[in-house]
């Protein structure tokens, strides 16, 4: 990746995700044609990190390519498969498929594989055909859409046979696994998973594959940055790749920006909450209930900062068991009213424990105005938990910091807790305020031009208490 100065890496952070891994967009499109992007990924200046991965087939590329995305998961990974660039097979060339070589150079449609990563590359999402191993046809399944990302893989037997999409790369890797491991998982792979009889299998491996291996494969290892001996079984290896692309990408990682940001750790249960809640077809009840299972682990991660004691105390064993006592001094501010819905998680965590309220109305975004706010007399001895479960643009958290320091709370007692974080509004709150802590499940894209995270949850507020008029629930809330 080009190198960079800090201040352009930190400024272009701004348009960055962070939130985990995205293999294959889900969407079902009809044709293989890319589609440009409307949001604001599709201003994303810097260029993706590509690492090409190589070897013969069953030799553990795909194995090896979802150990990497697993690992970088606090980073947008695509995946793209050569094999999506079969040609479609003619009618004729059908009737007498096993004479097919499918280990050829000349079964890729390469020129459609440049298409497609140039326009990934230059920030457009795109539509990837699934090939079907079964008909030998790429129009079967739908294609899949895949948006643009931090980190594009891309994985084939041939992948480093065009010096055109070697160029493309910034990372090449060749899994180099024995020739007859590779045949004896082929053998099951083509037979359990393809269907396919295993005399054809071993027929059309003597006759293509290992020549094409010989010939067009092997010749290619020598452009390997990294060769991974047994694949997948190669931890070391696979660890030691995960951490160069980190380094290489870590330069705009807000979380090495500001120390201060907690990110808590993405999980697959946590993506699949925040891909329920995210999903505008989630019905209210749904909603409510996975953002709730969210909430309660940012309001455990937030509470895991807060200072302890050190305390002894004699279990039914008559020994002594050294722990901590929980910090008592501490209170909740939720900004209504969306940071309501975080009150009850922070009850059932702190038995009775004092929840101030405070309200900002927001007339555009650039003119937020405080309008209502009632808090604790003693705050300023307290711990903070300040509740608000998206920041966007910062204002409003800036609104409240600023209520709250003016009230005499330190701003080293402010924990600041949300379920999606913009850059942006991390950029404002930690610069501002930069002793505070942020903890939040997951940090977006950016901001559309309406100033709404993206690509973000929605209203929050709405979808959490089923109401869709914002200025029925002020009047209502401030009577
Ligand atoms: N280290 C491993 N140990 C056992 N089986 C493996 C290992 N790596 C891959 N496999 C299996 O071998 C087959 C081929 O692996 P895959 O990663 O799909 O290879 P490729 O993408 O190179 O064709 C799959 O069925 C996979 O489950
Ligand atoms: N219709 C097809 C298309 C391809 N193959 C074989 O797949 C191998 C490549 O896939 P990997 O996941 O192993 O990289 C290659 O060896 C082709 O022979 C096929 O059998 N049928
Ligand atoms: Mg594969």
């Amino acid at each position: 990746m080009d190198s960079k100065s800090v201040v352009d890496l930190i400024e272009s952070s701004s348009e960055v995700h962070f939130s985990g891994f995205h293999m294959d967009g889900l969407e079902q499109r009809s044709t293989g044609m890319e589609q440009p992007t409307t949001s604001a990924t599709g201003n994303i200046l810097r260029q993706p990190f590509v690492i090409g991965v190589a070897g013969g087939a069953a030799s553990g590329k795909t194995t090896v390519c979802n150990m990497i995305i697993q690992q970088l998961h606090d980073q947008r990974v695509v995946l793209v498969n050569q094999d999506s660039f079969y040609h479609n097979l003619s009618a004729e060339e059908l009737t007498r498929v096993h004479d097919y070589n499918f280990d050829h150079p000349d079964a890729f449609d390469t020129e459609q594989l440049l298409r497609i990563m140039h326009n990934l590359r230059h920030g457009q999402a795109v539509d990837i055909s699934n090939y079907d191993f079964k008909s030998y046809k790429s129009d079967v399944f739908p294609a899949r859409r895949v948006n643009p990302a931090d980190v594009i893989i891309l994985e084939g037997i041939l992948i480093f046979h065009d010096s055109r999409v070697r160029e493309l790369m910034n990372m090449k890797i060749f899994v180099d696994t024995d020739a007859d491991v590779r045949l004896a998982r082929r053998i099951r792979r083509d037979t359990v998973e393809k269907g396919r009889d295993i005399g054809t299998v071993l027929d059309q491996y003597s006759k293509f594959v290992k020549p094409a291996f010989d010939d067009f494969i092997l010749p290619t290892k020598k452009y390997a940055d990294i060769i991974i001996p047994r694949g997948g079984d190669n931890h070391v290896a696979v660890d030691l790749i995960v951490q160069h692309i980190r380094t290489k990408l870590g330069q705009h990682d807000l979380c090495k920006i500001y120390p201060n940001l907690y990110v808590i750790q993405s999980t697959f249960q946590i993506r699949g909450m925040h891909t329920l809640i995210r999903d505008s077809q989630t019905t209210k009840h749904d909603f409510v209930f996975y953002a709730d299972r969210l909430i309660r682990l940012v309001v455990e991660h937030g509470l895991g900062h807060l200072p302890f004691t050190e305390k002894q105390v004699i279990t039914p064993t008559g020994s002594v068991y050294t722990g901590v006592d929980f910090c008592k001094r501490l209170c909740g501010v939720s900004v209504i009213r969306s940071g309501e819905s975080m009150e009850n998680a922070l009850r059932a965590c702190c038995k009775g424990i004092k929840i101030g309220k405070i309200l900002i109305h927001r007339e555009g975004d650039n003119g937020q105005q405080l309008i209502y706010e009632k808090l604790p007399n003693d705050i300023s001895d307290r711990h903070v938990l300040l509740l608000d479960p998206i920041l966007g643009t910062g204002n409003s958290a800036v609104q409240a910091i600023s209520l709250l320091l003016r009230k005499g709370v330190p701003e080293s007692n402010i924990i600041f807790l949300n379920l999606i974080s913009a850059p942006q509004g991390v950029h404002v709150v930690c610069k501002r305020f930069p002793r505070i802590k942020i903890v939040t499940s997951e940090i977006d894209i950016g901001l559309n031009e309406d100033f709404r995270v993206i690509p973000g949850m929605g209203e929050f507020g709405d979808r959490y208490f089923g109401t869709d008029d914002d200025e029925q629930q002020v009047v209502a809330l401030t009577q």
